[in-house]
């Protein structure tokens, strides 16, 4: 039988689509087989998600990953040279250890996840199969295409906080098909553009590839998504529905939050309240981070409110850890969980939060950063693990259609179970 054992682990600093630098890691075996991965990279970042190690003084504002590029090639590479590829939670056990912080700030959460998954691709490589058959078949599940979720209009941290909601976005769960969902949202986004350029506002799209939000107040953003649904010629709630990613720690906290466009400050009532206006007027059905990452009491409340409504989503808040999942759930506070792989550090903490949420009864989002590459492991990860739904980002930018497109060839895999898009949002309104 050919060696699974790794033989050579290279890094490297590639350029994600920022123009920031990030980390790519080879993994190779001693059959000849390689796996290789990129890291991502966030804005709005929780302040209890891996953080990115990043060098280099007045170069590169400082956001340069030489030191993460050296750490995988001097620290993790020999420490992983002989290891079997197949044991990938071992691996993330020893990456865990050799780094030995909290937040993973040592060896770098950047240089960690590029090698993590890297070796799950070369694990992949070495059996022979697609990531996502790798991945059904490691953590015995089924694979299954999922809903995506894909921006119309950027904000927040990702528009240079044009408007404070960083994510507006649709989800088509009428849709019959995962191509008939990508057919559709793309005509909304495009009514979405026309609508804009119409009124002058054209002004080129945010980090994820929704439109640039030229808007004077958050719900004008609302109402031209429900305006561009329309145009779409969709009737807005029916087969379409609005999900927000509100990203509130990116302007508040417990203490209270500043809508810096309407230049209101309210506290976490009135946050609640606005947010469950929106709910009222707008056929909203998913919602990220309604409120701060510290405001416990805030998301208790909201998710009392509107959790047999809408999604909670949790990613700030819970920033893809299963302990913080499992504490949610006692809190009562969300019932889903965005799964960003890089917020964990390791593949192997990414998935134990996924079956976390499998325990506690929480839905899971796999999701891309606002700062990616052509790599496409999440759109293998989202269908390997079965997760139902998945959040790239936009037309326009490649980064992102790379990893939609990659689900349009694999929708042809008979083994990938069926699009059922209805189905993760069956206990909300959409369908009861
Ligand atoms: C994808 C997101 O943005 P970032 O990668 O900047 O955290 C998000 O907040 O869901
Ligand atoms: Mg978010």
């Amino acid at each position: 039988m050919s060696s699974s054992k790794i033989s050579k682990v290279v890094a490297r600093r590639v350029w994600d689509s920022r123009g920031n630098p990030t980390v790519e890691t080879d993994v190779y075996l001693e059959n000849g087989a390689m796996g290789r991965a990129i890291a991502p990279a966030g804005a709005s970042r929780g302040t209890r998600e891996a953080v990115d190690l990043r060098d280099g003084g007045d170069r590169l504002g400082g956001m340069d990953v030489q030191g993460a590029v050296a750490n995988v090639n001097e620290k993790l590479a020999p420490a992983m040279i002989g290891r079997d590829v197949l044991d990938q939670k071992g691996i993330d056990a020893q990456l865990i250890e050799i780094d030995g912080t909290k937040l993973k700030s040592a060896i770098g959460g950047n240089a960690m996840i590029a090698t993590s998954l890297a070796t799950l691709h070369a694990a992949a490589a070495y059996n022979e199969k697609p990531l996502w058959a790798h991945v059904a078949s490691a953590y015995g599940r089924k694979p299954t295409m999922p809903l995506p979720e894909i921006q119309i209009f950027g904000g927040g941290a990702h528009a240079g906080r044009r408007v404070d909601v960083q994510d507006f976005m649709v989800m088509v769960p009428g849709a019959e098909t995962f191509d008939e969902a990508m057919e559709i949202t793309s005509n909304v986004y495009r009514a979405a553009g026309k609508i804009m350029a119409k009124r002058g506002h054209m002004a080129g799209v945010a980090d994820e590839g929704g439109w640039w939000p030229v808007f004077s107040s958050n719900e004008e953003a609302l109402e031209t998504l429900t305006q561009a649904i329309e145009d779409a010629g969709e009737v807005p709630g029916e087969r379409v529905i609005i999900s927000l990613d509100i990203a509130a720690s990116e302007f508040g906290n417990k203490d209270g939050y500043k809508l810096a466009l309407e230049d209101r400050a309210i506290d976490t009532d009135g946050m609640i309240e606005i947010l469950g206006k929106w709910i009222e007027k707008y056929p909203i059905a998913s919602i990220e981070d309604p409120l701060a990452e510290d405001d416990v009491a805030g998301n208790q409340a909201f998710t009392k409110a509107f959790g047999d409504k809408v999604q909670i989503i949790g990613d700030d808040y819970l920033v893809t850890n299963a302990e913080l999942v499992r504490q949610a759930a006692k809190d009562k506070a969300c019932n889903a969980v965005l799964v960003k792989v890089n917020q964990a550090g390791t593949v192997s903490e990414a998935v134990e939060t996924f079956e976390a949420a499998n325990e506690v009864g929480y839905r899971s989002i796999v999701s891309a950063r606002s700062g990616e590459t052509e790599d496409v492991s999440i759109t293998h990860l989202s269908i390997g693990l079965g997760a139902g739904q998945l959040k790239v980002g936009s037309f326009t930018r490649s980064e992102r259609m790379a990893k939609w497109n990659e689900c349009i060839r694999l929708q042809e895999e008979k083994e990938i179970g069926a699009f059922v898009g209805g189905e993760p949002l069956k206990n909300t309104w959409w369908k009861k």
